[in-house]
């Protein structure tokens, strides 16, 4: 370096005074970016320096507003707090339920978080108001006035049950066969009691949110509570309720934390408090009966398969917004599939208007729906055969 040096004073002298001041110029120009560069690598440091020094801040939920300057939190930790708001911070990202940076001695709101998706919220489905009314449902009618009584009158009126002395249940339990309107039928009431519609699948809860079911069903009913007047639909509940004989395996008893958590959840809300619980299965024979004891799931509601009247009803339902020609005869239909599903039987009308757009027509012919009826009862058979082959083979190992 110093060598250098002596050789630059070399340079230097050797040159006559303009270009020597020119020189000196270009040179000062050199060192001041130097300068420059190095005050902003110097700035960068401190403030890396501040940030690994900087005690954390804390996490909280911005309730509401007081006025422009001050806001109450709920701290993720404590109570709520009334906080001031720091100058930087961008009044309009101020909204109840931003999730906000309290400096470390929780007086002051320092920045808006960004919002993130709780990993919990995909594991069950929110619907504020279920677009299905009891006139999207055919037949069921005894079972639409069971729930009716029993669900949407205590969530619409408390009252009346606490004049009259009277607890409606806590929890509903529909069986029967699938796709015969289990969760149509839990949509609706929701809808018709203005109830928010929770719903959480047990076969998920199982197999592909393992570990977390326990904490999914709190998560379910804390934000019911929230939402309330709330129905929490349980689909596929037997597999977290079904009766177990041993529990062994860490996943059985993961099952078994999951139940026991979800029946804490139902004992801990009242009668009354607008939370309803609409559990759904099609295996009613092997529920653990701790789940259907009084002051739980009390209230059975067989879903059966649709008879001819019902079919004729669901037909008229899924074809309502349907040409039809003058040849088809609903009635019939429903004569000719007996023993299909009311999703079995949408699944016709479907196919059926998909045989009228093949025929290139805007209105679908009785053989469209004969075609249909063939289609959709020759899947169901080979659905039944892998059931029935699926039962020998239990047969035979057993
Ligand atoms: N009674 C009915 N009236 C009108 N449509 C129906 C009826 N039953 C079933 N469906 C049709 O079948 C579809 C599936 O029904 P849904 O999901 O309610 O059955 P589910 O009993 O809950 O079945 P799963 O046990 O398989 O969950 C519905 O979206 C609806 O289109």
């Amino acid at each position: 370096m110093l060598s250098e040096d002596v050789r630059e004073d070399a340079t230097e002298a050797r040159l006559p005074d303009e270009d020597y001041i020119r020189y000196l110029e270009s040179r000062l120009k050199q060192l001041e970016s130097e300068v420059k560069k190095l005050s902003m690598k110097v700035n960068y440091y401190k403030a890396e320096i501040e940030r690994l020094l900087a005690p954390p801040l804390i996490e909280g939920v911005l309730l509401y507003l007081i006025d422009g300057n001050k806001a109450v939190v709920r701290s993720t930790t404590g109570p709520n707090l009334i906080v001031h708001i720091s100058e930087n911070v961008p009044r309009e990202r101020l909204v109840p339920g931003a999730r906000v940076a309290l400096n470390q001695r929780g007086s002051t709101i320092v920045d808006v978080l960004p919002e993130y998706e709780d990993p919990y919220v995909q594991s069950f489905e929110v619907i504020e108001r279920p677009e299905v009314t009891y006139n999207d449902i055919g037949g069921l009618k005894e079972q639409i006035r069971e729930l009716r009584e029993v669900v949407e009158l205590p969530l619409k009126n408390p009252d009346l049950f606490r004049e009259v002395g009277i607890e409606p249940p806590k929890g509903v339990l529909l069986y029967g066969p699938p796709g015969c309107g289990k969760t149509l039928l839990a949509k609706a009431v929701a809808r018709e009691a203005e109830a928010a519609f929770i719903s959480i699948v047990g076969s998920e809860l199982v197999q592909k949110f393992i570990g977390e079911g326990a904490r999914i069903v709190k998560e379910v009913f804390s934000m019911a509570r929230k939402k309330a007047p709330a129905i929490v639909f349980i689909d596929e509940i037997d597999a977290i309720a079904a009766k177990r004989i041993d529990i062994g395996t860490s996943g059985e008893r993961e099952v078994q934390r999951t139940l026991m958590q979800l029946l804490a959840e139902i004992d801990g809300f009242r009668p009354l408090d607008r939370v309803k619980v609409i559990a759904a299965t099609n295996r009613i024979d092997v529920l653990d009966p701790a789940i259907l004891r009084p002051g739980r799931l009390d209230r059975l509601i067989e879903i059966p398969l649709p008879d001819k009247q019902g079919r004729y009803e669901i037909f008229k339902v899924h074809t309502r917004r349907m040409k039809l020609a003058d040849d088809v005869d609903l009635h019939e239909l429903a004569s000719k599939t007996e023993g299909l599903s009311g999703a079995e039987i949408k699944a016709i009308v479907t196919e059926a208007g998909y045989n009228a757009i093949r025929s290139g027509r805007k209105f679908v012919t009785r053989e469209d729906f004969e075609l249909a009826v063939k289609k959709i009862a020759a899947k169901k058979n080979v659905r039944r055969g892998i059931v029935e082959e699926r039962n020998n083979s239990i047969h035979v190992i057993f």
